[in-house]
């Protein structure tokens, strides 16, 4: 082990002196040497986006930083780590030093960088493609495709290819624009008689970047325009990053040439953080904008907006304006009262959160007090967990109410039971038959 321990700091030595900080948090402090086994060399990647960044331009200079260190000639090879042994949430801007990021493009949100990033499961795949990009413009993957659901990090990771990009070379041309954007422009331009200078500021960049192509207007001509645009500029391997709400095939309004183009470089989807990463997102913002705020309030939030980061940083927002109005410190009761509105939601009118423990006991075949008490058999956390995954699902109740119904349990426990399940219901089709049978017999109560 020691061995191995020794060359990894060596290699490690060797990428942190010829990497960008940013490069060198992303593919280096993300893998995890594995075994040195008569000269095979096992490194750990997340995903197979690292795996190909690895064995395309990583593999080499291991080899030869290996050389250099003992004389032996290793043979690395790359794997991808499996959904247990993930290691994630990285918090790019505490390895990363800060790029100095020149002013770029003024359409360019200067927050939008990768240093302000948080790298958590949902993301990591499109945060090492977008970054591959930015290192490899125009080649690597052309166009780069992200897609995935509202206010999840799309438009932020785009925008950080062209900060990024700009950083490494000022004199670079970058266009941002919204489908929206270029549709008016090309309107524009045929109403002026200035196609030409349409044509000169979309086809002479290095980086365009289209936000939201589900937009792309199905009429007039603009997506025959941006169909020539992007051939000027693909021929000339000029890099192309588009973002959308969902893949190209699965919009309707998009011409099949269009939605084909799209699909030639690498389409990578961005998915909802996960508890910790939200909490590592609610830090982050609250420490840029000095928000003195408690771990266990920024949990609190990040248990109440699950689905959506900018929902997710406008509730900080909220609880920052809440504690200024009331003069006091944030803490999770204060965060508690400041979200009360965002968590009275269109739910199941009356129902109780001691009718949910009743159903699920039966359904289950326990006792309800076996639900409030702190058993650890299998047998009976579930059910628990079930039950305040309901409890959070089905009724307005804040999770400290949930959290002290359930025997005076703290509310992070009624968070974990949430995240747990919810993230089983997705594999598990058994606990997701069982759930939905509970919710009908509650829905049906008579
Ligand atoms: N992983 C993250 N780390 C830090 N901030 C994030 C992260 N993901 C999203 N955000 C922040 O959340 C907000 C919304 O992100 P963004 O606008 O990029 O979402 P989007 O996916 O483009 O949304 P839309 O579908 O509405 O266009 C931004 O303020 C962004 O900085």
């Amino acid at each position: 082990m020691a061995a191995l321990d020794e060359l990894w700091s060596y290699i490690e030595e060797q990428f942190h002196k010829t990497m960008t900080p940013m490069s060198y948090t992303t593919w280096i402090e993300q893998a995890t040497p594995r075994s040195l086994e008569n000269n095979v060399f096992e490194v750990q990647v997340n995903d197979s986006l690292h795996k190909e960044y690895w064995d395309k331009n990583l593999v080499t200079k291991v080899i030869e930083f290996a050389y250099a260190y003992n004389g032996i000639e290793i043979n690395p090879h790359i794997s991808i780590r499996s959904d247990q042994d993930q290691d994630p949430v990285v918090s790019a801007s505490e390895a990363a030093v800060r790029a100095e990021i020149p002013r770029g493009d003024d359409r360019l949100n200067s927050r939008y960088t990768f240093e302000n990033f948080i790298i958590g499961k949902g993301n990591q795949m499109a945060h090492a493609a977008a970054l591959a990009v930015s290192e490899d413009p125009g080649t690597l993957y052309n166009p780069l495709f992200l897609y995935g659901g509202v206010g999840l990090g799309k438009t932020h990771l785009m925008q950080a290819i062209g900060h990024q990009m700009l950083a490494t070379n000022p004199d670079i041309l970058i266009k941002y624009v919204t489908s929206e954007d270029f549709t008016n422009d090309f309107i524009n331009s045929i109403r002026n008689n200035d196609g030409e200078r349409f044509r000169n500021e979309y086809r002479n960049v290095d980086l365009l970047m289209v936000d939201d192509v589900q937009f792309f207007d199905a009429k007039v001509g603009t997506q025959e325009e941006f169909f020539h645009t992007f051939n000027a500029l693909f021929d000339k391997k000029k890099q192309i990053v588009l973002t959308s709400d969902r893949l190209p095939n699965e919009i309707p309004t998009l011409e099949e040439r269009l939605s084909s183009r799209f699909k030639w470089g690498l389409s990578v989807d961005i998915n909802p953080p996960d508890l910790e990463t939200r909490i590592a997102i609610l830090r982050s913002k609250a420490d840029n904008e000095n928000i003195s705020a408690p771990d266990d309030a920024l949990t609190y939030i990040a248990g109440q907006v699950d689905s959506n980061v900018r929902e997710l940083e406008g509730a900080l927002l909220r609880v920052k304006a809440f504690a200024a109005l009331k003069h006091a410190a944030i803490t999770s009761s204060l965060a508690a009262d400041a979200l009360k509105s965002l968590t009275v939601a269109k739910k199941d009118n009356g129902l109780s959160i001691r009718q949910i423990q009743d159903s699920v006991a039966r359904y289950y075949q326990v006792e309800v007090s076996d639900l409030l008490g702190r058993k650890r058999v299998k047998q009976i956390v579930m059910p628990r967990q079930i039950a305040m995954y309901l409890a959070r699902e089905m009724t307005d109740s804040s999770l400290p109410k949930i959290g002290k119904e359930f025997g005076g349990k703290d509310h992070t426990t009624v968070i974990h039971a949430y995240e747990k399940i919810e993230t089983m219901l997705k594999t598990d089709k058994d606990l997701k038959n069982e759930v939905a049978d509970i919710r009908n017999q509650l829905k049906n109560r008579g």
